[in-house]
């Protein structure tokens, strides 16, 4: 039994199985297990279903507030999807026939340039919030567009349906076409939605420093955000090495730079707050940079191969002791739902064994944990969630392997299976309640009233 001293009083308590990955286990499942959360949305204490006595005295709570999972239920961490463009869940799964520098032009930027109109953003950022949280990311670090005052609206509305989120104003000062700002104006942007965004004091929601990529943006305005990120000690997002067109371009665009990591390095943009999408091309000398500066990847499969971009060797990154979460990097992705991204990177690692029988594919578990605790280390967040550790806010997904109506049939009879058949086969109607930091934010709340 693990437990912090009673402090804050208790609010909740539930009863059943509990599937989480540690540090040093990569799935572990708890069975009748008893877990309280205080009144801020802590884990207050974690034990034994047989200790209900015990606990309840030293945590003061009665016998008729714990809730009984019912059978075929279980509890797993909130998702965290480390990479996602909420202006692009407007178009998801229409543009899937162009690799990426093409589909940037012909199709992204030009939706991108919609959200001026904070009518139409609202529209898609609460729908996009819904959507995800309904499919158990209750941890978002999403990119919004170049206009700060729709990417604020993005912060407001994970705020009100109580999704942990981190939120970028895109910054752009290098494009063809019109939807890009100059250096200056970006800098300026960039300094007015961070100062804004933090001064709204949201709980759960924190801006993030977002140069979209090195070929969209000059070296000067990298250098200016890397500063900002540094004076302001914040997260840091973009893109690198997913395409080898791409890869190309950065190598023409940046000739000083001896690689496409070198480039986000010089201008400090590697940090231990930085989370980089793909990096499908990175070389072994590249992923050493990433561990040694504490840099992390998200690995975006859906996208990687919606796009014929690549595929990721999640394997040889974490032989680097390079920090990796899971992305549905909505709309190359063209699924929102973390479900998916779990089973492409299945998919996508077991595609490098049937290419190379000596690739050692990665195992349920282990993807389990990437999209759980690996995507809260991913982000810097692994001291507030990622599993159920006493002491860390309850971002929990309550499943139920089979409601009435859902896509599975209760025919497996191997009980500790369960929990990866659910993954595997279910959907958001396996996912029946969602909590972040204690607060039940599916069955979805009614917005604070204006
Ligand atoms: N997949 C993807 N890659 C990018 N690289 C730069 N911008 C983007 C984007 O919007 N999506
Ligand atoms: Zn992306």
């Amino acid at each position: 039994c693990c437990a912090s001293q009673p402090r804050a009083k208790i609010a909740h308590v539930y009863r059943g199985t509990f599937m989480h990955s540690t540090q040093d286990t990569t799935l572990e499942i708890i069975e009748d297990a008893l877990l309280g959360v205080d009144t801020v949305g802590k884990i207050a204490f974690i034990g034994k279903g047989s200790e209900q006595d015990k606990l309840s005295q030293t945590f003061r709570f009665s016998s008729s507030n714990v809730t009984q999972l019912k059978q075929h239920e279980f509890f797993m961490p909130g998702m965290v999807d480390t990479h996602i463009h909420a202006p692009q869940y407007s178009y998801t799964g229409t543009a899937m026939d162009l690799p990426l520098l093409q589909w940037l032009n012909t199709y992204t930027f030009p939706v991108e340039s919609r959200f001026k109109d904070l009518k139409f953003a609202h529209r898609v950022y609460t729908e996009v919030v819904k959507r995800t949280l309904k499919n158990g990311t209750t941890t978002a670090c999403y990119f919004a567009t170049i206009h700060t005052d729709a990417s604020l609206l993005l912060g407001k509305i994970a705020n009100d349906f109580g999704q942990r989120a981190f939120v970028g104003k895109v910054c752009m000062d290098r494009n063809k076409s019109d939807y890009k700002e100059t250096t200056q104006e970006c800098q300026k942007e960039t300094c007015r939605f961070i100062a804004e965004l933090l001064n709204k004091k949201y709980p759960l929601v924190k801006p993030v420093v977002t140069p979209r990529f090195a070929p969209s943006c000059t070296g000067d305005l990298l250098g200016q955000l890397g500063a900002i990120a540094r004076k302001n000690n914040l997260h840091i997002q973009s893109h690198i090495s997913e395409n080898v067109d791409e890869v190309k371009l950065v190598k023409e665009l940046f000739p000083e730079s001896k690689s496409y990591t070198d480039v986000y390095h010089k201008y400090n943009l590697l940090t231990d707050k930085t989370v980089m999408a793909h990096g499908c091309h990175l070389t072994d000398e590249e992923l050493t940079l990433f561990s040694e500066t504490g840099a992390s990847l998200s690995h975006c499969p859906n996208s990687n191969i919606s796009l014929c971009s690549g595929l990721l060797n999640v394997r040889n990154v974490l032989k680097h002791k390079v920090k990796l979460g899971l992305g549905t990097d909505v709309a190359g992705g063209y699924s929102a739902s973390m479900l998916d991204a779990v089973r492409r990177t299945l998919d996508t690692s077991k595609v490098l064994t049937i290419q190379n029988p000596k690739h050692q594919a990665l195992t349920f578990d282990e993807v389990f944990r990437l999209a759980t605790l690996g995507g809260s280390q991913a982000l810097f967040l692994d001291d507030q969630t990622g599993n159920f550790e006493v002491g860390k806010d309850f971002d929990a997904l309550r499943v139920n392997v089979a409601p009435p109506g859902g896509p599975i049939d209760l025919i497996l009879c191997d009980k500790p299976k369960v929990g990866s058949g659910a993954l595997y086969k279910g959907d958001d109607r396996n996912i029946v309640e969602v909590f972040v930091a204690g607060r039940k934010v599916v069955p979805f709340m009614e917005p604070a009233a204006e």
